[in-house]
């Protein structure tokens, strides 16, 4: 198929509407104006302690080549900001489509069918020596025609550093309710530790949310290290299946050499309740708003709980945004817990520091070539 060239230069392109907003960008619908075609943008502000991260996502999606992972069509420098063209997912992501129309998650089969995609697409990325990192329903992107799409490559790892193969990392990123036991513990890891973030995102679809997403950021890493594996409750989700139950069972293994291969699990009896693109269509895209109207929601909600208290929402870390931890003061606050009663509470203050990483402020009218300001938070 005849390959498309797509201008560089912010002039090339018309932001029509903020359609997301991530912990480190923006996104926007736009018009690519010489190719009249509708595309999706994404907008980083460049932080110079970010370049490294930043330029790997953008080459990171340049080189992708699968129908399950969100490619970009280019990429550009505007002033201080990075630009990320790519194709516009109409639907927008899964989480946004659950928090509108499906609060208590979704139905198996739609689970099944997003679930091998987004399996898919791992499957893919651990061939090529690559770790996700950040795998969870806000990154998982949905387009019209019910094509599912694993998205936002900003905190992915190579497996291949100077031309090595390692074969794990020892960073410490990812959001807390998805991140693995062993990303906690600082332990080298490896592509399992998307297993577990996959297995913990397939109980946020069954759900409408995290396991432990009722708690504070330090909490919920405590009780993934100390608590039993969360899965499927034999009373409360009867509605699910027995194959359900045991393919969650099989992500969420602590010691990560238990756990399966993306490979592997793709040949889960769970998989065969798979359907079409169209069955995503017909279940949960028919008579949804626009990713465009919810999007505007979405903001002027946040805007009014910033009003209302100028503090980290814990709403929106429920919607698992990506957050830096300082691991001293967790190991810390973790060592003071096992002291005190080994139970960890809510009542309790969380000592720890969060940041956010740079956000690139919308203004509600975004018009030709005119780029918002930018706030540093
Ligand atoms: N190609 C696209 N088409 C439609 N919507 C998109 C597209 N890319 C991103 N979005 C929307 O924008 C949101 C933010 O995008 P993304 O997750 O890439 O940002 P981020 O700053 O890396 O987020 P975070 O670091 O908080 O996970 C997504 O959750 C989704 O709703």
């Amino acid at each position: 198929m005849e390959r498309k060239n797509y201008p560089v230069g912010s002039e090339n392109y018309h932001l029509v509407e903020e359609i997301g907003r991530g912990s480190s960008s923006t996104v926007f619908r736009a018009i690519c104006k010489p190719l009249h075609e509708t595309v999706a943008i994404k907008i980083l502000y460049l932080d110079q302690n970010d370049l490294g991260s930043i330029a790997y996502e953008a080459q990171t999606m340049m080189l992708v080549d699968h129908p399950n992972l969100q490619k970009a069509h280019c990429s550009f420098i505007s002033d201080q900001y990075l630009w990320i063209v790519m194709p516009f997912m109409a639907a927008g992501c899964c989480l946004r489509i659950m928090k509108s129309d499906f609060p208590n998650g979704y139905e198996e089969a739609v689970i099944a069918t997003i679930l091998r995609g987004v399996l898919r697409g791992l499957e893919y990325m651990h061939h090529h020596g690559d770790i996700h990192r950040d795998v969870k329903a806000g990154n998982i992107l949905v387009d019209s025609n019910g094509e599912i799409k694993l998205s936002d490559f900003g905190v992915s790892a190579s497996l291949f550093d100077a031309g090595d193969r390692k074969c794990s990392r020892n960073d410490f990123v990812g959001t807390p309710c998805w991140m693995a036991p062993e990303v906690i513990m600082e332990q080298n890891y490896g592509y399992k530790a998307d297993i577990w973030s996959f297995g913990i995102t397939a109980l946020e679809l069954a759900h409408g949310h995290a396991p432990f997403s009722e708690f504070l950021p330090s909490e919920v890493l405590y009780r993934t290290l100390r608590a039993a594996s969360p899965g499927l409750d034999h009373k409360t989700d009867k509605k699910f299946s027995n194959s359900f139950r045991k393919m969650i069972a099989m992500c969420l293994v602590k010691d990560p050499s238990g756990c399966p291969s993306a490979q592997r699990l793709l040949k889960h009896s769970f998989f065969k309740n798979a359907r079409s693109g169209d069955y995503i269509v017909r279940k949960i895209l028919r008579g949804l708003p626009t990713v465009g109207d919810r999007a505007t929601e979405i903001v002027l909600k946040q805007e009014d709980m910033v009003v209302k208290k100028r503090k980290i929402s814990q709403d929106e870390y429920k919607q698992g945004i990506a957050w830096n931890l300082e691991v001293e003061d967790l190991k810390t606050w973790w060592a003071s817990q096992q002291l005190l009663d080994g139970e960890a509470s809510t009542s309790r203050k969380d000592p720890v520091v969060v940041q956010q990483r740079g956000r690139f402020k919308v203004t509600p009218e975004i018009e030709e070539s005119t780029m918002p300001e930018t706030s540093r938070q």
